[in-house]
Parts: C-alpha cells; sequence; structure tokens
C-alpha cells in the first residue's frame, strides 16, 4: 500500500547546527524505516531568539527564545516532530509536549578556540576571551582569575571570525557543535571535564513530540539512544531542582557505565571566586532520583544568593 508523502514534518530551527541536527535524525528515521527521503519534510521555524542578537537576549528571559515558536507548531500540529539542541531546553515544557528521546551523544565538552597557542597555558594574562555563557565565564575565571572575559554572542562563524581578526584572542565553544559543522579543527585543545564542566545536556540532540501522539512516538522510539536518554534524566532533574533560568553557572554531567550511572555538577558564582561540586552514583533504574537529590543536595550547600529561589 502506497502512502502519501510527507509522514512526518520536522521542525527546526534554521541555523547550520540546527539544520545538520535536524538532518542527522532524518537520517536516522530515514535509515530506520528504509523510507524515501521525502517521507520527513523539514521545516525551518523562525525563533524570537533567532531575532535578538545582543544582550538583550539574556534580559529577554533566557530559553524558551529558542524553541516557543516551534513547541507552538507542535501544539497546533503544523510539524510532528521537532529537534533541538537538548542544551537550549529549559527544564519545563509546554503542557502537551515532552521529550521523546536523544540521539547519541557526541562529545560533551567545551573546546577552547585561540589565535594563537595550543592550551589554556598559552594565554598571557590580560588575554581576551569572548563568550555569552556565564557558565563558560565563570569556570574560566576560576582557572585563570589573571584574564579579561567579555561579551561575545553570534553563531559559530561570528565567533571564529572575532577570534580570527583580533578583537578577541580566544574563545570557547562546544566541541560537538564545532564538529557537526566540520570545523572540528579550529578547536586548539578541549577541556577535561575534571575542571571544566559542560552545561545539562550539551552534546545531545533532542526530539519533542506531542504527550499523546503515540503513532509519532512509535516511528520515533527506536531511533533513539536509551543511555543518553538516561544520562539527560539525571543531568535535567538536577538543573530543575536548580534553576531553569540560566542566570547561575551551573555545569552538570551524567555518564552512563553499565549499570551504574554516574553524575557530577558544579555550581559557581559569577566571578568563579566561589565554586560547590557534587558528586553521586546511582543505578541506572534511579536516574531521576539520582539527578533530584544531587540538585537537593547542591541547593542546600550552596548560598541562597547564587540561586534563584
Ligand atoms: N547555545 C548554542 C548551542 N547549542 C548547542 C550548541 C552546541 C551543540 C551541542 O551542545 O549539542 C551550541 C553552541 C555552543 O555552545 O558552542
Amino acid at each position: 500500500m502506497t502512502q502519501s508523502l510527507p509522514r512526518l514534518r520536522l521542525g527546526t530551527r534554521g541555523s547550520p547546527l540546527a539544520l545538520w541536527q535536524a538532518h542527522a535524525v532524518r537520517d536516522a528515521l530515514v535509515r530506520h524505516h528504509r523510507w524515501e527521503p521525502e517521507a520527513v519534510e523539514i521545516v525551518v521555524i523562525r525563533t524570537t531568539g533567532d531575532a535578538i542578537t545582543d544582550r538583550a537576549l539574556s534580559e529577554a528571559g533566557g530559553k524558551g527564545l529558542f524553541t516557543k515558536e516551534i513547541e507552538e507548531a507542535l501544539l497546533e500540529r503544523r510539524i510532528d516532530l521537532a529537534v533541538h539542541s537538548a542544551k537550549d531546553m529549559g527544564t519545563r515544557l509546554p503542557d502537551g509536549l515532552h521529550l521523546v528521546g536523544y540521539l547519541p551523544r557526541a562529545d560533551v565538552r567545551d573546546a577552547l578556540i585561540l589565535r594563537e597557542g595550543a592550551s589554556l597555558r598559552d594565554l598571557p594574562a590580560g588575554a581576551k576571551v569572548g563568550t555569552a555563557s556565564l557558565r563558560r565565564e565563570a569556570q574560566l575565571r576560576r582557572l585563570r582569575p589573571d584574564l579579561k572575559v567579555s561579551l561575545l554572542r553570534g553563531n559559530v562563524q561570528t565567533r571564529l571570525s572575532k577570534v580570527a581578526s583580533g578583537e578577541f584572542d580566544a574563545t570557547l565553544l562546544a566541541i560537538a557543535g564545532l564538529t557537526r559543522l566540520g570545523m572540528a579543527d579550529k578547536a586548539s585543545c578541549v577541556l577535561d571535564t575534571a575542571d571544566f564542566l559542560p552545561a545539562v545536556g550539551q552534546g545531545a540532540v533532542a526530539i519533542e513530540t506531542r504527550q499523546r501522539d503515540l503513532a509519532v512516538d512509535s516511528l520515533i522510539v527506536p531511533v533513539v539512544c536509551p543511555a543518553t536518554g538516561l544520562a539527560l534524566r539525571v543531568e535535567r532533574a538536577y538543573l530543575a531542582e536548580l534553576d531553569g533560568s540560566c542566570r547561575t553557572p551551573i555545569g552538570g554531567h551524567a555518564l552512563v557505565s553499565g549499570e551504574e550511572i554516574t553524575f557530577r555538577g558544579v555550581v559557581l558564582s559569577a566571578d568563579g571566586t566561589q565554586y560547590y561540586e557534587i558528586v553521586r552514583h546511582g543505578p541506572r533504574n534511579r536516574a531521576l532520583e539520582l539527578g533530584m537529590v544531587a540538585g537537593r543536595e547542591m541547593r542546600a550547600m550552596v548560598p541562597p544568593d547564587l540561586l534563584p529561589s
């Protein structure tokens, strides 16, 4: 029996990184189900976040900005699934939507991009580092209080060009994003998670659907990665206990190894002088609890002025 195409409409932002991720999900679906590529139609949706490029972004209200219009399209049934960087997703989703799963996670680490040199040690005192991430800024200040960290926003290309031109001496980017864009060679080094923790969800591509749309979910479930799903459940539960607003420097990373999950989380003051760390282990069937407990213990440890109540 022939069925009219497309079978699924996939919503995504239009940035090169978002499009790569959307195509990765389409490729996984098409390969698994042995469909024609046209069976998954990619629908590009412009979000508020795409329209704002200055500091107003962080004041305007954080994470939802890159997902709002896409989630509205899902709820209005203009698309059947949405693909996002897991890192850019808030911990609370709109009613009626859920994350059905993730592609196998890529390298979670941050990369350092230097104009000259090969490691953090090669940056001279006073060197100018650009980032828009409070988490990266605080961790960098902790390791190198002598550096000058200032705001550098824009897509990956923009940030790289401002280092190349000399406007900045260095910047930090997720190695996963650079790799997806074919630019892993721009990384001078990748920072070990032992002293530089990634954002919750970093390196993972999330697939969001309507909660009660079992027909769609049944097509997606076979291509999602269970271990990544467990890790993200831990990390997102941890973040939900602490902050959804992304105004506090927070890092978190869960690693699934056999039957055990190891979670590590950090919270810092903006200037990096205060640093709180937690490490917890738990079994696979207690992923949610592991993240919640880690988050609550972290909250109990951190001075209240570092976290929103
Ligand atoms: N905030 C933008 C964003 N969202 C996801 C990635 C990288 C890809 C990933 O982490 O999966 C990036 C760029 C960056 O932080 O370097």
